[in-house]
């Protein structure tokens, strides 16, 4: 009998290769401090300990961007997306960074800031997979929210609840300075699409799901199936043969948590229950690239330490560390 085919052999050319991208932007929300998050998760040892714990060659340009020389100066909402040029020139950036990484063959970690970066990390693996691998990507995305807004039917402008909406094309914009950069090879099929921990989706998002009929697990499936049945059926809903990005936003978790994020809320995943879903993500063998976002260590300072060890630790869940 022979073995599966390696995670090496299926998806990644240097599988113990991690590239790491640090993101300090905190252009697609409002509130100041998650744009520190990189350097607070690195400070505390965490890609130390994805070296030397568990065996990656990190490469890391050791810096923490924050795109300052290409955020123009004058940025005036459109269609009610506030700072969409900023968050347009910063995404495109980091697409190409990640893309540089993975299409390489290498893993891609990538350190946020606020979620709307993810258009910039998702596009960036979507193309690279594309291209090495003529293939689809499929995209876990762990989540109080769904982030998949339209412009014009987000409650709050702020961009970080509408990425899912741009990688899809559910919302698109010609102009090139405000996510017209994004071309067929950067999106995301809806159907490779799954969610995880949803429990607070705006009307039109709940619209959109059910029309297109997107897999959801939100907190009431839960309660109801236990979080080891829900992996699974999100697992077997992306498929065993498809290489698979995480983005995962710390507020899945509930408040105890991770209490330092810009739009907590209550009724949340357990500490365990947020690794497990990335130990069985890992276990897949089918991961090539993480994001972790909206680690915001200024607000409830008193829980900063505590949201920071908890992204550490889910970081470290899925990228193979194990309890035993
Ligand atoms: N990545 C996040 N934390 N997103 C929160 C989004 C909140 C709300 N749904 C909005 O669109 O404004
Ligand atoms: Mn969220
Ligand atoms: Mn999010």
């Amino acid at each position: 009998m022979t073995a599966p085919p390696s995670f090496q052999q299926r998806f990644l050319s240097r599988p113990n290769d991690l590239g790491v991208v640090a993101v300090g932007f905190s252009g697609g929300q409002c509130k100041q401090g998650v744009e520190a998050a990189p350097m607070a998760l690195i400070e505390s040892g965490l890609l130390d300990q994805l070296h030397e714990d568990l065996g990656y060659d990190v490469h890391f340009d050791n810096a923490v961007h924050n795109y300052a020389d290409i955020i123009p100066a004058n940025d005036p909402d459109h269609r009610g997306m506030k700072k969409p040029r900023a968050v347009s020139a910063v995404t495109e950036k980091l697409s190409q960074q990640v893309y540089d990484h993975a299409k390489e063959g290498k893993m891609v970690l990538t350190l946020g800031g606020d979620h709307s970066i993810a258009i910039g990390t998702i596009s960036g693996t979507a193309k690279a997979i594309r291209e090495r691998l003529g293939r689809e990507l499929a995209v876990i995305w762990v989540d109080a929210h769904a982030d998949i807004n339209l412009p014009e039917d987000s409650p709050s402008g702020n961009i970080h609840g509408m990425p899912v909406a741009f990688l899809t094309a559910l919302a698109t914009e010609e102009k090139k300075d405000i996510f017209g950069w994004l071309s067929k090879e950067h999106l995301v099929n809806v159907n490779k699409l799954v969610y995880i921990g949803l429990r607070d989706v705006d009307r039109g998002e709940k619209r959109i799901l059910k029309e297109h009929g997107i897999k959801a697990f939100s907190m009431h499936d839960i309660d109801r199936h236990g979080i080891g049945r829900v992996v699974e059926m999100a697992l077997a809903h992306v498929g065993n043969d498809t290489p698979i990005h995480l983005s995962f936003d710390v507020d899945a978790l509930d408040p105890q948590w991770a209490p330092s994020t810009g739009t907590p809320v209550r009724g949340g995943l357990t500490l365990r229950e947020g690794d497990f879903i990335a130990e069985c993500v890992h276990q897949t063998g089918n991961l090539i690239a993480m994001d972790l976002v909206e680690v915001n260590p200024s607000l409830e300072a008193m829980g900063a330490n505590e949201t920071i060890r908890t992204g550490c630790s889910l970081v470290r869940s899925a990228l193979g560390d194990t309890l035993l």
